[in-house]
């Protein structure tokens, strides 16, 4: 079998997605997603200037070699519009494979470990009670695991919470929206959110809450210490992960479970927190880690510690990374959670998918690959509009991290 041609879609059904779609002279195809968010048009270019050349020809079949040939051969190694590139190429080779061999996905992987992916998604609200609501909705829905946050009095933009009655998305049209941030406000507020939360549903669910960033290695220490009477499934991106032995600090003084690595996109990223037991999850995702085979092997370094995984599932990684990441979750032996942002259903009319939600649990479906199509034709209705990240400043002004 032969590469005959490959290209890249740019659509936003609801927000934008990046999509490599490559054809075979069988009449194979494969599909994979390339979204990074804000970034989006950056490794569009990367994969129809200076890759797809590269994968004319090739032979589909050789995953692996293609990896090493697009990573090694780049001479410029790492960085997330480099790895969201050759993840895309990794996943649309994956899906030829199994489409190939008749198989769903996880059975090229080695199989099942699991019948279905434990998942979970965002509540969030204004203040406590409306989070509350909004966490007893999920859980009515069936779901075992909810991630809660929630706007935090004083503060007038809140990560995570979304304006008005529109559903939480993390991009905005126009220049990137500037928020405001206080640290003293939020590590006073949120213990309240989760003490409420425990009172209100017992110790059955899983309970989540990202930090995104926010926290000094102290400051998140202190938080996890403060949390830790409501037992917390984890806690997300306490601190940035840059300096990987600043985690120490957090580790040393709470057993509140961190998880971290959805901006990771190399094993390179995370060897330190994984070889020295400083994380209890790995968020790395298929589409900004490398793709199914360089995920695989970060799962498979972390399995020598006891470090599961809780791959990233927000609404700006496409439903092709999700069912991607599905096969992945019910393959891989050291499995966490998965996390599971809906996507509108706008989203899912342009990307038809296998995957589906029962009770708690994600099913990537049994048809040959990943079990996710992108219709060009609906795609091409929703042309790219630019979207940007926020900002995040002190209350004096400072930039911090959003
Ligand atoms: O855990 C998460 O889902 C978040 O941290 C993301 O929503 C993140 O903010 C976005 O993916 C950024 O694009
Ligand atoms: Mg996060």
């Amino acid at each position: 079998m032969k590469i005959t041609s490959a290209r890249v879609i740019v659509t936003c059904p609801g927000r934008n997605f990046v999509t490599l779609k490559i054809e075979t002279d069988e009449g194979l195809t494969g599909v994979g997603d390339a979204t990074l968010n804000g970034r989006e048009l950056a490794v569009a270019s990367y994969l129809t200037d200076h890759v797809i050349p590269c994968l004319i020809g090739r032979d589909p079949h050789r995953i692996e070699d293609t990896w090493q040939y697009l990573y090694r051969g780049a001479y410029w190694r790492r960085g997330p519009v480099t790895m969201s590139a050759i993840a895309a190429v990794d996943t649309a080779l994956w899906d030829i494979k199994a489409k190939a061999a008749g198989l769903p996905l996880y059975q090229m992987l080695g199989g099942r470990s699991r019948d279905g992916a434990l998942v979970y998604p965002h509540a969030n609200g204004a203040d406590i009670e409306e989070t509350v609501d909004r966490v007893g909705d999920f859980l009515a829905k069936g779901f075992k695991a909810v991630r809660a946050q929630c706007g935090i009095p004083g503060i007038a933009t809140t990560y995570g919470v979304a304006h008005g009655s529109k559903f939480y998305e993390p991009a905005t049209k126009g220049l990137p929206e500037e928020q405001i941030w206080s640290t003293e406000r939020y590590l006073d507020f949120v213990p309240k959110l989760f003490a409420r939360l425990r009172e209100v549903y017992g110790f059955g669910p899983h309970f989540l809450h990202d930090v995104h960033h926010r926290l000094t290695p102290i400051e998140a220490a202190r938080l996890g210490k403060s949390l830790e009477p409501y037992r917390l499934f984890w806690m997300e991106d306490p601190s940035p992960a840059e300096n990987q032995e600043a985690f120490r600090l957090i580790r040393q003084h709470t057993v509140t479970p961190i998880a971290v690595g959805e901006v990771f996109n190399s094993i390179h990223d995370c060897r330190e927190l994984i070889q020295n037991q400083l994380i209890d999850y790995i968020r790395t995702t298929v589409v900004h880690a490398g793709g199914i085979t360089h995920l695989r092997r970060i799962a498979d370094l972390a399995s020598l510690y006891q470090v599961r995984t809780g791959s990233h599932g927000a609404t700006d990684l496409s439903p092709i990374c999700m069912g991607a990441a599905l096969h992945f979750d019910v393959w891989v032996p050291n499995f966490g959670i998965q996390e599971y942002m809906i996507h509108a259903p706008v989203t899912d009319e342009v990307f038809p998918h296998a995957y589906t939600f029962q009770d708690g649990y994600m099913f990537p479906g049994e048809v040959p690959g990943h079990g996710v199509d992108i219709d060009e034709r609906l795609a091409a209705e929703y042309p790219y509009d630019p979207a940007y990240l926020p900002v995040c400043r002190l209350e004096d002004g400072t930039l911090w991290n959003w």
